[in-house]
């Protein structure tokens, strides 16, 4: 019995065979998200492969996702080394990447404090309504020229951001029109997207690093060099006071993370300008391409269920009227809103696999050994799509999240594992609560305020819904629409 225990708690969650020092490399594809959801439907919800030298498990259903990000959840509470975090994330020295510990904890309390806190949330409100306002406008003046929806998306969840961050814009004016340079960070955010999101082979074989086959980590340090230029401009401007914004102000969070003191001891959280700068980029670029992405694909959606669309803004239209701009106080009167946007996170999660995680020792899930220093990927896309879980998992059927639906209660904060775009545990979205409004307001806005034509005469049912793979989910092809303005011609001019 003691025999066949030892043997049963030393085996390895079923998957592919490796291939000699490549592994299951060559397994992954041009899509990993999915080549990993077809090997979980063939081998299980809990798939062991080895990349290069390194195990990596794959959590593919809710209830092996909560075996780890709850019932084990301290023993991923870290991330595993990875070149983007080298290159890109200032060589460890930011959030995301560092492992967890009393820094990590307060790099987090200081985001939950200043930017995330309902306190936090409610003070910025009326920031974040008026970035969407501007957008609004913008929108509305668009006449007959076409809207690439995710340029406009990402100036104003940036600027909403920054307002808050810096105290002042990053970019442009406000007047809610295009900006080369915020088209170059949205540029350089996506490309961070890409690049994290790639399994860079030296990072599974170190003896093949220095190779850079897939020119990785030269893009990685081209792209590093381009962003500290970027946040060395944004630092200097603060502490030479040249930060001559309109809505500038010392009470951001830029201030005051560089007010921070010492404490007596020396153990107080005093950052450098190094740890500043990979903050700043950690928040950026976390939150503007997972929030713009999700609102994207929220309006493609929508386009493509026209009935959906008039029923949202029935909705709204009944609970706002068409004088006024939805605010982020109506939201929880708008139950079908909140749907489609439930619905969205689930069919259309930004980030497929979530961020990874590394095992701090060795453990057992499901009577199988994960070994000490194996990654985790949970497959928060394939569990949203688990046919075992959900009705008609690829329709976009916002109903689902309605009393009487399937899944009346869900919600998407980590508590409901069918459901965890946030991904799940102490390692949970930090920027989550912001992601939920933002996200909220943007979408039940642009519904609100538009009928949405596609460019070029495109019938919604030809319209190209193919994911772009990359740490965020972007699309293929970026929407190009017609907004047609239907409140009040008032709500379009002032504010
Ligand atoms: C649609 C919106 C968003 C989605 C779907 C999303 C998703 C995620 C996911 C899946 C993770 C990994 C969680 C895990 O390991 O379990 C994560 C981490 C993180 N997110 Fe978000 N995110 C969003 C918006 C934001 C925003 C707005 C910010 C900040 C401005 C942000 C900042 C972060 C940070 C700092 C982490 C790392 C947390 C840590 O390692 O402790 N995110 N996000």
């Amino acid at each position: 019995l003691l025999n066949l225990c030892t043997r049963h708690a030393n085996r390895l969650p079923p998957g592919p065979t490796p291939w000699p020092i490549v592994g299951n490399l060559p397994h992954l594809g041009q899509s990993p998200h999915r080549s990993l959801a077809a090997l979980a439907t063939k081998y299980g919800p809990l798939i062991h492969l080895r990349l290069g030298f390194i195990d990596v498990v794959v959590a593919a259903s809710a209830s092996v996702a909560a075996q780890f990000l709850k019932a084990h959840d301290a023993n991923f509470a870290s991330r595993p080394p990875n070149s983007g975090a080298k290159h890109i994330a200032y060589n460890y020295n930011d959030m995301v990447f560092e492992p967890y510990g009393p820094r990590w904890r307060m790099l987090r309390k200081l985001c939950l404090v200043h930017l995330f806190s309902n306190k936090a949330l409610n003070d910025f409100r009326h920031i974040r309504q008026e970035e969407v306002a501007i957008l609004t406008r913008a929108l509305g003046g668009a006449g007959q020229s076409i809207v690439q929806l995710d340029k406009l998306l990402n100036l104003c969840i940036s600027n909403a951001l920054s307002r808050v961050m810096l105290g002042k814009r990053v970019f442009g004016d406000g007047s809610g029109g295009e900006d080369p340079k915020a088209d170059e960070f949205k540029d350089m955010a996506a490309e961070v997207q890409v690049l994290a999101g790639e399994f860079n082979i030296g990072d599974f074989i170190p003896a093949l690093d220095w190779l850079d086959l897939q020119g990785v980590t030269k893009k990685m340090k081209n792209l590093h060099t381009r962003l500290d230029s970027f946040l060395n401009t944004i630092l200097e401007e603060h502490k030479t006071g040249s930060n001559n914004s309109r809505v500038s102000g010392h009470n951001h969070f830029l201030s005051m993370l560089i007010s921070l003191k010492d404490d007596a001891d020396g153990n107080g959280p005093k950052l450098s300008d190094i740890e500043i700068k990979a903050l700043l980029l950690n928040l950026f670029v976390a939150g503007t391409d997972t929030s713009f992405n999700t609102v994207e694909w929220a309006i493609a959606e929508l386009i493509r269920h026209p009935k959906i669309l008039k029923q949202a803004q029935q909705e709204i239209d009944t609970v706002v009227g068409q004088d006024r701009l939805v605010t982020e106080l109506d939201i929880s009167q708008l139950t079908f809103l909140q749907a489609i946007v439930k619905e969205t996170f689930r069919l259309h999660p930004a980030t497929p696999l979530s961020l990874p995680r590394i095992a701090s020792e060795n453990c057992e899930i499901n009577g199988y050994n994960i070994p000490k220093g194996s990654t985790l990927l949970t497959h928060v896309w394939a569990i949203a799509r688990d046919p075992k879980i959900w009705t008609d998992p690829l329709k976009f059927q916002p109903t689902r999240f309605l009393p009487g639906g399937e899944k009346p209660n869900a919600d998407v904060k980590g508590n409901d594992f069918d459901l965890i775009p946030f991904g799940a545990g102490r390692r949970i979205c930090a920027g989550m609560s912001l992601g939920v409004r933002m996200v909220q307001l943007l979408i039940a806005t642009l519904v609100q305020a538009f009928d949405w034509e596609l460019a070029n005469c495109l019938e919604p049912e030809n319209l190209n819904m193919e994911e772009a793979y990359g740490l965020a989910l972007r699309r293929a092809e970026p929407l190009m629409v017609h907004p047609r303005p239907r409140l009040s011609p008032h709500v379009y001019t002032s504010g």
